[in-house]
């Protein structure tokens, strides 16, 4: 995805204190003020670096210009908030009218400018922007639009219209969904390297929705601490400990066999599909359990991330591998085994995943988790791997899923144009 400098003095906002967002506080500033004590206390046990990343906080990401919609192929920004919309509006216009309002706020949300006057010349009217993102910058913001399955009715006259695979996802062993964390006719994804860009951009964008009344909000979460790495990112962690997305999809080719729709009307090619789990973590559970059984849960070490038959994290697991007394060194119920492209007929999906915390729930027990997002350019792939997830891995003792959604996102406009346009003509 291509960085591209904002208007109006983007490089005298670059090297402002507030423009750069220090990857881990220790690392950046140990190696500005030289190795000491507090860097030597930083390397974990391992000796192993913690992981340095400047964050721009001027970057842009473009809107239009992508065959695909940012927000899926983007190096992964820190921040989401995701959030589900419903229709509430039988009218087809006036949902052509969200979505060609929407493009045109997002593509200026994406440049970090506002939608519309915050103080407006009539002192006594409305406000168009809400304000709270003014001189944060950009800040990698990108805003990715789903349409859901109940979109391509009749009642819209789009029944004729829906994408080939687009459907509501079937029951899934370990579903325990929660119909307020459940679907939408609409989804947004903003992503960005600060939370308030991201809120905003998603605050402005309801608010359009609301006043075109073609749309109210359903369900949102806000995740934080990416949970997978793209091209280019070193690995993160999920609320487990676990270094999480080492073997996402990364190559150029693998985005075009697994992540992009390339069959169907022009309007659906470069597009892809969209599902969403919200998955809880029994946290204090998973803290009391010895980390050797929780190696073997994931098939990896915790520290390194190494495969359990190897010594580094990007060694290729030995899915065959077995100790002197022929046990499997991979455990047959461990998530890596079962989700592994090499033991699903080479099934690949894009992971996209943040955590998330909801606070404290009614037990006093931490409320968290991973916000699951994926791409690929079939969902039944989703259902197929969780399928054998759902009823098979031994992380399940330790999460549930709780919430769940399906879109198929669209591909990017033309200039001049917005999402989806081709749906009305
Ligand atoms: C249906 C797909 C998947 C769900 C749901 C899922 C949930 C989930 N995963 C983790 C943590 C890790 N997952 C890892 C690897 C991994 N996970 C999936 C799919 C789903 N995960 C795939 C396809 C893979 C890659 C497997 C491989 O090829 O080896 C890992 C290991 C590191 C990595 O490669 O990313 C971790 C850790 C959690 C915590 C979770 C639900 C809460
Ligand atoms: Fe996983």
């Amino acid at each position: 995805m291509s960085k591209a400098e904002i208007p109006g003095g983007a490089a005298a906002h670059q090297l402002t204190r507030r423009s750069l967002l220090l990857g881990t506080a220790t690392g950046t500033l140990g190696a500005m003020l030289g190795a000491g004590p507090a860097t030597a206390a930083a390397l974990g046990a391992a000796g192993a670096p913690p992981d340095n990343e400047i964050v721009d906080l001027s970057t842009a990401h473009a809107f239009y210009g992508s065959a695909e919609q940012a927000g899926i192929m983007t190096p992964q920004q820190r921040y989401v908030l995701y959030m589900t919309f419903d229709l509430t509006s039988n009218d087809r216009a006036d949902l052509q009218v969200l979505l060609a309002r929407w493009s045109a706020a997002i593509a200026l949300l994406m440049q970090g400018r506002t939608v519309g006057q915050v103080e407006p010349t009539r002192a006594n009217s409305v406000g168009a922007d809400t304000g709270e993102a003014l001189s944060l910058g950009p800040a990698s913001l990108t805003v990715t639009v789903g349409l859901g399955p109940n979109i391509f009715t009749d009642a819209y006259g789009l029944a004729d219209k829906r994408p080939a695979r687009l459907r509501d996802l079937k029951q899934l062993p370990s579903d325990s969904l929660q119909p307020d964390l459940t679907g939408g006719d609409l989804s947004l994804q903003a992503c960005a390297d600060d939370p308030q860009v991201a809120y905003h951009a998603i605050r402005d964008l309801a608010r359009i929705a609301k006043d075109i009344g073609a749309a109210s909000t359903r369900w949102a979460v806000l995740g934080f601490g990416r949970a997978s790495a793209g091209k280019g990112q070193s690995t993160p962690r999920n609320l487990l400990g676990y270094r999480d997305g080492t073997r996402n999809i990364k190559a150029a080719e693998d985005f075009d066999h697994h992540v992009w729709v390339k069959d169907g009307p022009a309007w659906q090619r470069h597009g892809s599909y969209q599902v969403v789990r919200k998955i809880q973590m029994h946290i204090e559970n998973w803290d009391t359990d010895r980390v050797s059984d929780q190696n073997a849960v994931f098939g990896r070490h915790k520290e390194s991330g190494a495969p359990l038959t190897g010594q580094k994290e990007f060694d290729t697991p030995d899915f065959h591998k077995r100790d002197s007394e022929g046990q499997l060194l991979i455990p047959a119920t461990a998530h890596i085994r079962l989700a592994a492209h090499e033991n699903n007929g080479g099934l690949k999906i894009l992971r996209r995943s943040y955590n998330y915390t909801d606070g404290i729930n009614r037990y006093g027990l931490l409320d968290a988790g991973l916000l699951f997002i994926c791409y690929q350019n079939d969902p039944a792939h989703f259902e197929a791997l969780q399928t054998k997830l759902g009823a098979s891995d031994a992380l399940n003792e330790y999460i549930a899923h709780i919430g769940s959604a399906i879109f198929f996102v669209p591909p990017a406009p033309r200039p001049g144009h917005y999402i989806a346009e081709q749906l009305f003509t």
